[in-house]
């Protein structure tokens, strides 16, 4: 069986505090976008992991599509499978791409060995492995909040603009991203802000982390500016960076930045 993992962007990030487990409470729109990683799975003699495309960090044992297989292995009697990803949303860039690789193996190991698990029991699994990892099981555009793993639903429709992303040669671990940050309380909440019109959105939706990472990475800061400068309605680094994307209203060129960064268009 293949399924086509696929990225997200986070429209607004706020950190609201830290807890007391180490983590942060935050608020955030999640927003899926067409960028997408191949996993195949088929049964085998033999648990096995490999991959193609962008290189990823880190031992294949970590892979998140392993660590998936071994929890669910926990509760149920599943057979060996080969696991083969095909990387190419990229890493370290607040797409949440290894947390999509680990919700899209948990609903594929639903079907293909028909575990009766409702939507609510994969989010359940799917919390274990990562924070982001919850949203793409459902994969809907949401208000979420807490450790970024409860949501609400929202209304949110962006197919009548045209959404570019941008990865500069930066990349940022998501762990130095909120070392840096100090948790601020919100005015108002991303979920009454996200239904103005995007062309007010810049004056009233932010990401936290941005500060301190354009101070470490001043190439993403030069990344959000030129989306403004190319006619963005709203342009804004997505989760912990460096990717950067920008909502428009017709298709911009961007081809200076294509000499120093990878740009996707119409996500
Ligand atoms: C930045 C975001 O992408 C925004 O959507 C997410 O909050 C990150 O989620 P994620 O990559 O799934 O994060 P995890 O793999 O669970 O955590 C990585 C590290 O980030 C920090 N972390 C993560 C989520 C959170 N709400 N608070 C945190 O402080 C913790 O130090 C944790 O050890
Ligand atoms: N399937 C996978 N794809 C990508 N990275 C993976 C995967 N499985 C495990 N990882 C590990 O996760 C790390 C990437 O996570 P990191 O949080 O830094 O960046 P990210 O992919 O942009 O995700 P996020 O949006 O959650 O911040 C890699 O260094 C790698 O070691």
């Amino acid at each position: 069986m293949i399924v086509f993992p696929n990225a997200k962007i986070n429209i607004g990030l706020n950190i609201t505090e830290r807890r007391p487990d180490g983590y942060h409470n935050l608020e955030t729109i999640f927003y899926p976008i067409k960028i997408n990683d191949v996993l195949e799975v088929i049964e085998s003699d033999a648990l096995s992991f490999q991959s193609s495309g962008l290189e990823i960090p880190g031992s294949e044992d970590d892979n998140l599509c392993l660590r998936g297989y071994q929890l669910l292995k926990r509760d149920f009697k599943l057979p060996p499978v080969a696991i083969h990803l095909h990387k190419n949303i990229p890493i370290g860039a607040g797409l949440g791409g290894g947390s999509s690789d680990a919700a899209f193996f948990i609903k594929l190991m639903n079907e293909k060995f028909r575990l009766g698990l409702t939507a609510d029991q994969m989010m359940d699994y799917a919390r274990v492995l990562g924070a982001d990892c919850a949203f793409f099981i459902n994969n809907q555009p949401v208000f979420a909040f807490e450790k970024g793993d409860e949501f609400e639903s929202i209304k949110l429709d962006l197919s009548g603009y045209k959404i570019v992303l941008v990865m500069p040669d930066a990349h940022v671990s998501t762990a130095e991203a909120y070392r840096g940050v100090k948790p601020t309380f919100v005015k108002e909440t991303l979920y009454d802000l996200i239904q103005m019109p995007v062309a007010q959105w810049k004056r009233h939706i932010r990401n936290d982390f941005e500060a301190h990472i354009f101070n470490n990475h001043p190439v993403i800061r030069g990344v959000k500016a030129s989306l403004y400068e190319r006619g963005a309605l709203y342009a804004s680094m997505s989760g912990s960076g460096a990717s950067v994307f920008g909502i428009f209203e017709t298709l911009p060129d961007l081809s200076t930045l294509e000499e120093t960064c990878r740009v996707f268009y119409n996500v």
